[in-house]
């Protein structure tokens, strides 16, 4: 059966924190982070439907990554839920966009929690084929699923 790859790129700002990280990323900072997203599956055939030939339509692509992931990410601040209380109290009483991650918020991390986020979301007959994040325009982390054979 023919497989065909899809690949779309998101774009996000955000800032984080290393929590008791040796060196100036324990501060909190920013990124302009880049996600790509690839899935797997076949083209549909069907020559009744519009979308005939597509393996998903990139527009419903998007619009899945961005509520599963760049709506809450965008203009946020991720910090270890074990951050100091008093910083999260105050950051939540001025109404700041926080999110608390059970991990230490690395780019491997994100990637790990955005694979399994993607895969619950796919449709059944699409597959999540791999990710990569870009943290800075010169650090990126990849997943692939082939790795987890
Ligand atoms: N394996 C990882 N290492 C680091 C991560 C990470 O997610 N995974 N993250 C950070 C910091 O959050 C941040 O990305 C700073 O990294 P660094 O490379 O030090 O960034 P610089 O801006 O200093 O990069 P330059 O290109 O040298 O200016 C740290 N490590
Ligand atoms: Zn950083």
């Amino acid at each position: 059966m023919v497989k065909i790859r899809l690949t779309r790129l998101f774009r996000f700002e955000m800032a984080h924190a290393l929590h008791h990280y040796d060196g100036p990323c324990s501060n909190i900072h920013g990124h302009s982070y880049k996600l790509q997203v690839t899935i797997v599956g076949t083209p549909l055939d069907n020559e009744a439907d519009p979308k005939n030939g597509m393996v998903m339509d990139f527009g419903e692509l998007k619009k899945l990554v961005n509520r599963t992931i760049v709506d809450e990410l965008d203009h946020a601040l991720l910090l270890r839920e074990d951050s100091d209380a008093e910083l999260v109290d105050t950051l939540r009483k001025l109404h700041h966009k926080l999110v608390l991650t059970t991990y230490q918020p690395t780019c491997e991390n994100m990637l790990l929690d955005f694979k399994t986020r993607l895969r619950k979301q796919m449709p059944e007959h699409i597959a999540l084929h791999s990710l990569k994040l870009w943290e800075t325009a010169s650090s990126f982390a990849e997943w692939y699923a082939s790795d987890e054979l």
